[in-house]
């Protein structure tokens, strides 16, 4: 009787099986894994690696002769479709690198779409499964962040007005979150940026979703709006973004009409903080490991007693 894998070891195993180097062309074509053989034949030998999903993904830059086929080869070696389909393959992923951008239009006409694109590459998808495509999207939101630093001692908020704007209206500085950095650091980093202001994070404060934005080239924005302690206090704002800065009276932020909705709202929301206790209108952040990656995210929410954070039962 086979001996029973389990743990760690049954994972690698499954993994291995899940990295399986695919290929459309006879069982045992020779060629090394990723290798497309005499691909300049075009004999339909394009190689794949299977993912979790069932879905097969084909990485162009990983193949030896791409710089020699021709888009016509590559078309008839995309044949492997009808392959990987009798074999129950739910998706075909195509990456392709920008200088092999050629065969974008020949994968398009046996209906291949844009799935997404980096700076040198796109990535293109053809649905295989039973009905309509449950592939999920790529990036639907920006986020945008600003920074609200309301000094408690003397009540005053930072305000800046933008310089590329038609209106001319009091807001928070801030702006657009760079891959891979956190919502704090993103509004600290453009409140310094904008205004020469150095603060630190303590909260989170709202959360603004608009689609079709115009500035989201028609995409979803996000816009995050933290609270922030300044540890500094002199102005020394950027030219070329702002017109104005200035630390404001939170009250006379809280009556100008020359502001918009979104700062006059969390004009008020701090008003009230600072008056009730920050406690009632703060999201905090704690760390915490992710199950899955073991890497660690950022949680916010309100501030959750000790007590409930060990609790083990309903007691
Ligand atoms: N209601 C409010 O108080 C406001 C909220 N926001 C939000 O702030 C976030 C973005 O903040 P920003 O200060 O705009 O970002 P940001 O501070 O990162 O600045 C964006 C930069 O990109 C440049 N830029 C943008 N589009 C461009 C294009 N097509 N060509 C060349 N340059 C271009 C701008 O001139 C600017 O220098 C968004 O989430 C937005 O919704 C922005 C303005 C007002
Ligand atoms: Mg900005």
């Amino acid at each position: 009787m086979p001996q029973l894998l389990r743990g760690g070891r049954w994972r690698a195993v499954l993994a291995r099986a899940r990295r399986a180097v695919l290929f459309a062309g006879p069982r045992g074509a020779s060629g090394g894994p990723g290798c497309a053989r005499d691909a300049t034949s075009g004999a339909g030998e394009l190689r794949g690696e299977l993912d979790r999903f069932g879905g097969v993904s084909v990485r162009l830059a990983r193949l030896d002769a791409m710089h020699r086929l021709d888009p016509v080869a590559f078309q008839r070696a995309l044949q492997a479709i009808q392959k990987w389909r009798s074999e129950g393959r739910v998706a075909v992923w195509l990456h392709i690198p920008i200088l092999q951008s050629r065969f974008i239009a020949p994968a398009a006409s046996l209906g291949f779409c844009f799935h997404h694109a980096e700076s040198d590459s796109s990535t293109l998808s053809l649905w295989l499964g039973e009905g309509p495509s449950r592939l999920p999207g790529y990036a639907t939101h920006q986020v945008g962040v600003a920074g609200a630093v309301f000094d408690e001692n003397t009540r005053k908020i930072l305000v800046v007005q933008d310089r590329n704007k038609l209106k001319n209206m009091w807001k928070f500085p801030g702006g657009l979150s760079e891959p891979g950095e956190d919502i704090g650091d993103t509004a600290v980093r453009e409140v310094f940026e904008e205004t020469g202001i150095k603060s630190e994070f303590r909260s989170l404060l709202s959360i603004r979703q608009q689609h079709t934005h115009p500035g989201a080239f028609g995409k979803s924005d996000m816009y995050i709006i933290c609270r922030l302690k300044p540890y500094s206090f002199t102005i020394n704002f950027c030219q070329h973004e702002c017109l104005r800065c200035e630390w404001m009276d939170l009250s006379d932020l809280v009556k100008t009409e020359n502001t918009t909705p979104i700062t006059s709202r969390v004009a008020r929301l701090l008003l009230y903080g600072y008056r009730e206790g920050f406690d009632k209108i703060d999201l905090t952040m704690e760390e915490l490991p992710a199950v899955y990656t073991g890497l660690f995210y950022k949680i916010y929410h309100k501030e959750l007693p000790d007590s409930y954070k060990t609790m083990t039962g309903m007691d």
